[in-house]
């Protein structure tokens, strides 16, 4: 079974001179257990709403519709109460810049034993001693428990939050760029940790980035993400070498490679704005490969290839032909 099925998600948020906008618009995708899932595209696409949107973390201003199912268990209809019970718990999330995460004048083992307190999981001295043994997998010592955040260097820190997340043993992790401040080394380090919790502990690992070659590398699958749709989704290696969207195809090459080999050339113009209704294909003004019907009418994810989906006039056509 899937341990995540979210199907049709729609987040907008009210603005405060009256309108709305619309970052995230039905999106759908699902995750199997030990699965590393991508989620890339351009500042603005809507990647960190719609994380946000799983854990019930948006702030009082945004609707979210759609569904979210972690092992067949819906979340989002019960609202903050219930969602209350499955964050953490079920589904747990490493941010950005791990010192906004951790409490600055609670030990680093309080506030991993705190989320197994509030849910119940594990009393004062069992959660203590989990909490130690947390540190321990994360590949800090335990004594370092009765240490606080500043104690500790960038790369300590985010193991840490990674520590505070798996807390609970959720079953889906997200990530959003994780390792985005780090060195190369320590980012190669907290990969190797994200890879072995999600090999061996069977929890789904949803990795928000913009660095495309690391998606190709260590997800199993990855979608891209244009003005809050899904504009392709597949086999994350395949993405670069077989993309079926023009924008996949433009963000790659917008991507520099390490050895030089291919010019980057930036995609021209920016994302639609998200407050006013898009017709037709919202990549259209940007695109190199336009059609006619492009102008009019949306184009749906569609089979591109086994495991494969793009939302393209063009590969309809082909796979069509
Ligand atoms: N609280 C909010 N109120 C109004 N609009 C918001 C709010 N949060 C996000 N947005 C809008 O939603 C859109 C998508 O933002 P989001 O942070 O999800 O994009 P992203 O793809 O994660 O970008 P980045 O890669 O820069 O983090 C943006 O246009 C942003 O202005």
């Amino acid at each position: 079974m899937n341990v995540v099925e979210c199907n049709d998600l729609h987040v907008w948020f009210d603005l405060p001179g009256g309108g709305q906008v619309h970052p995230v618009n039905g999106v759908s995708f699902s995750l199997a257990p030990s699965e590393r899932y991508g989620l890339v595209g351009e500042s603005g696409c809507g990647k960190s709403t719609t994380i946000l949107a799983l854990l019930g973390l948006l702030p009082p201003t945004a609707t979210v519709a759609g569904s979210v199912s972690i092992a067949g268990t819906e979340i989002l209809a019960g609202g903050e109460e219930s969602m209350r019970g499955h964050r953490w718990r079920d589904i747990a999330m490493v941010f950005q810049g791990a010192m906004n995460a951790l409490n600055p004048v609670k030990t680093v083992g309080w506030q991993i034993a705190e989320p197994m307190r509030a849910h119940g999981i594990a009393r004062r001295a069992k959660a203590r001693e989990r909490a130690r043994e947390l540190l321990e997998l994360v590949g800090i010592p335990a004594a370092a428990a009765d240490r606080y955040p500043h104690e500790f260097s960038g790369g300590m820190r985010q193991r840490l939050s990674i520590a505070m997340a798996l807390a609970c043993e959720p079953k889906v992790l997200l990530a959003d760029e994780p390792t985005t401040a780090l060195d190369v080394m320590v980012q190669a380090q907290i990969l190797e940790l994200l890879t072995w919790l999600t090999d061996e502990l069977g929890m789904a690992l949803v990795l928000v980035t913009h660095d495309l070659p690391l998606v190709s590398q260590f997800c199993h699958r990855a979608a891209v993400m244009y003005a809050g749709k899904m504009v392709e989704e597949g086999p994350a290696d395949q993405l670069s070498w077989e993309s079926q969207h023009p924008y996949t195809r433009l963000l790659f090459s917008a991507t520099p490679d390490l050895y030089g080999d291919e010019p980057v050339v930036s995609i021209p113009g920016a994302p639609p704005r998200l407050d006013t209704e898009i017709v037709g294909c919202p990549f259209r003004p940007r695109c190199d490969v336009p059609m006619d019907r492009c102008a009019a009418e949306l184009p749906l994810l569609t089979t591109a290839g086994p495991g494969h989906r793009a939302a393209c006039f063009r590969t309809e056509s082909v796979v069509t032909a």
